[in-house]
């Protein structure tokens, strides 16, 4: 019934006498190993069975007492898992142990872990792919991938059912969950990115490319656009794979698609199974026609140290190897499928027999890798060889679940599967993380302390605003007193010292030429904003380049028009600076005139109580109005002056305007004059010509 055994099949024997040391996922010497690793809990008793499966994944696992620093040294774990028999189908694979499966005329093979036919998606998931996840968290990137014949219950373990949540959904909610937690801690920023791909017959597809035109299956009303559809190639473009230096292989043009939540995620995954090439087979009523990798990328950000580590999580549900079948598209479909298969397998078998020789020529202390002696792998033979590459040649911590069917019409496929399990299991990782210094995380320590100044600033402002309220006395102590003192002191050494009884009204103080000053300010004021707004508007034109050229193009009639206007608004500033100089001088004068019958012992200063009574304290020979709300005649003057120096500022900007026009127009002649010249040249030339017809 079975062939011949084959070199794989009597090594069998050979991979229970492996040194077991070597063969576990540890990490490098920063390593700090659980002094007593976790034993099997299996009932199945096996004297050889030193180390489980389970004490394999606890030893990496993050919450285990190992610290894990660099990189990631062991091999690729690999597990069975049996599709269930009815009671009345005979089985001819039986599991010995949770170890060991054998087969009366074949042998026993001894893998990482057989399930029971019984096991759930949970078990699996909670001994396999957790500590997976937390390995990703952890910065490591991580592969998790289905082998099988077809129908033997891949995508029953990866996707799962409503009854029995697949790997895929349990590892995005545990990925989630950590992710959550380590949030809630504030010391990583994480981000996370979806694609999802499926090699069909040799050619490699984006099952989330939502440009392709399709009809709306299966499209989620939160997505923007609908995404094609399923299994419709139509418009769907064959992606190409090229090499890359941060990522081994790219995809080139395969969309990557921003995930805030578990929910998020699963809509896409969701998507992109709809989009999966599925059909109906002998062996599975829906049967997968494609090989399928779901890439998850994650990249977290420590906020403390500003390092960024990118890690991928890719789960691959391959196509399952068939037996040649009468209809003639599932024929081609499955040739595919099982040529992508044979690359595989012997990717594997080369990487296994390099582990092998490597650890056998230096067994101590060496660094493993996938190839450690460099030798060609084909991994350019198929597509799947080459979207796998990074992760098997030593970039991914990697876990495989090989469905088998147990029962005697598929027991050369359930052979086939379980040397390509036992291959696998001796390949060799030596996984480091990919970190860098974030320039966004340099950029956002920027920013943080960019808003913290801005805080204290902020703070400093309001203190001063609410010492400004509280403390107007002190400004007033500041201004308003040396101000006050300065006037009486002009007053006393001015000529006129009589004091004018009669003004110690306001009425008195406030002479009525300040309203009319005032107002004649007022108007200066809108009459200078006015022309400031033309002439800005002009400099703003005439300061940019191309209008000069432009203006030194234009005929002779537009620039002189403009340079009237330019003249006009020059003689208006003109007069405003006349103007302007004579209400200062007025108001100088004004000045002068109030100092002088202010000057005196009884001058009335309406001021209120607190301002008052430390001029009082500073001033004997003031004395108070208290409670008097109007406003201080000083105050008054000061803004005169104020307004003078706005005006004056007002009019040096309009200075540097006139300036700025002037360059203007000296460019505009420069620009002119050889037009000009050519003007009169061609005048002349005309005259001469009318001269000479004259002539003749
Ligand atoms: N462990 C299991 N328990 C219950 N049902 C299972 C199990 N494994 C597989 N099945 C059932 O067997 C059928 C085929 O399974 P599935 O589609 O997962 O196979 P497959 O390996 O993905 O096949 P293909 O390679 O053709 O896509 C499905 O109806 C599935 O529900």
């Amino acid at each position: 019934m079975f062939p011949p055994q084959s070199p794989s099949l009597r090594s069998v024997g050979s991979f229970n006498n492996l040194k077991k040391g070597n063969r576990f996922g540890t990490t490098s010497t920063t390593t700090t190993r659980s002094s007593s690793p976790i034993r099997s809990v299996s009932s199945h008793s096996d004297g050889q069975y030193h180390h489980s499966i389970k004490s394999r994944i606890i030893r990496n696992n993050p919450n285990s007492n190992q610290q894990t620093h660099e990189a990631y040294t062991g091999k690729i774990i690999v597990a069975i898992r049996p599709k269930p028999i009815s009671n009345n189908e005979k089985k001819v694979w039986n599991i010995v142990d949770n170890k060991r499966i054998a087969h009366d005329d074949v042998g026993e093979f001894r893998l990482d872990r057989i399930f029971d036919c019984d096991v759930s998606n949970l078990e699996i998931y909670s001994e396999l792919c957790k500590p997976l996840i937390d390995k990703l968290a952890m910065g490591y990137n991580a592969t998790l991938f289905a082998y099988g014949m077809t129908g033997s219950g891949k995508t029953f373990t990866m996707s799962g059912t409503q009854e029995d949540t697949g790997l895929i959904p349990l590892s995005i909610s545990h990925l989630f969950n950590t992710i959550n937690e380590e949030n809630l801690l504030g010391k990583k920023k994480y981000e996370m990115l979806v694609s999802y791909m499926e090699i069909y017959n040799e050619k490699l597809y984006d099952l989330l490319d939502t440009n392709v035109e399709g009809v709306n299956f299966g499209y989620s009303s939160n997505l923007q656009t609908p995404p094609r559809f399923g299994n419709s190639f139509n418009s769907a473009q064959d992606l190409r794979i090229r090499d890359d230096a941060q990522y081994g292989i790219k995809v080139v043009g395969l969309s990557e698609h921003r995930c805030s939540s578990k929910d998020d995620l699963m809509k896409w995954v969701r998507i992109g199974d709809k989009n999966k090439k599925i059909s109906e087979t002998e062996y599975n009523s829906r049967s997968s026609r494609s090989h399928s990798i779901l890439l998850v990328r994650l990249i977290a950000t420590d906020l403390e140290t500003g390092i960024v580590t990118t890690s991928t999580l890719s789960l691959c549900d391959l196509a399952g190897s068939e037996k040649a079948t009468s209809q003639q598209e599932r024929r081609k479909e499955g040739a595919f499928i099982n040529k992508s298969l044979l690359a595989l397998g012997t990717v594997i078998a080369k990487l296994s027999s390099e582990s092998n020789q490597h650890r056998n020529a230096d067994n101590v202390n060496h660094q493993e890798t996938s190839n450690p002696n460099n030798s060609h792998i084909p991994y350019r033979d198929s597509k799947l060889t080459r979207i796998l590459q990074p992760a098997l040649s030593g970039n991914s911590i990697i876990t495989t679940i090989c469905t088998v069917d147990i029962r005697s019409d598929a027991s050369s496929e359930t052979l086939n599967t379980l040397r390509f399990a036992s291959r696998a299991k001796n390949v060799s990782l030596h996984v480091t993380k990919k970190q860098n210094v974030s320039k966004d995380e340099e950029k956002d320590k920027l920013i943080f302390t960019l808003i913290q100044q801005l805080e204290e600033q902020k703070k400093l402002i309001d203190d001063m605003n609410v010492n400004k309220m509280s403390g107007n006395v002190l400004n007033f102590e500041k201004h308003a007193v040396p101000f006050a003192n300065e006037m009486v002191a002009n007053a006393n050494s001015g000529p006129n010292n009589n004091i004018d009884t009669s003004r110690t009204e306001k009425s008195n103080i406030v002479d009525p030429s300040y309203a009319l000053l005032e107002s004649e300010n007022k108007v200066l004021k809108f009459k200078l904003e006015h022309c400031e707004n033309l002439l800005d508007k002009d400099i703003v034109e005439l300061q940019d380049r191309q209008m000069i050229n432009i203006v030194e193009m234009l005929p002779d009639g537009v620039g002189t028009l403009l340079e009237m206007k330019f003249q006009g608004l020059e003689s208006q500033i003109r007069q405003y600076k006349l103007y302007t100089a004579n209400l200062e001088k007025r108001l100088a004068s004004n000045k002068n005139d109030e100092n002088r019958h202010n000057s005196g012992s009884n001058m009335v200063i309406p001021i209120n109580s607190a301002q008052g009574s430390r001029i009082a304290s500073n001033n004997s020979d003031i004395s108070m109005a208290d409670n008097c709300s109007e406003e201080d005649p000083y105050d008054i003057i000061r803004h005169k002056e104020e307004e003078i120096k706005e005006l004056k500022k007002g009019l040096e900007r309009k200075d540097k305007m006139i300036e700025a026009l002037q360059s203007a127009r000296r460019l505009r002649h420069r620009a002119l004059k050889p037009l000009a010249e050519a003007n009169l040249l061609y005048e002349n030339e005309q005259e001469n010509r009318g001269f000479n017809n004259l002539e003749r």
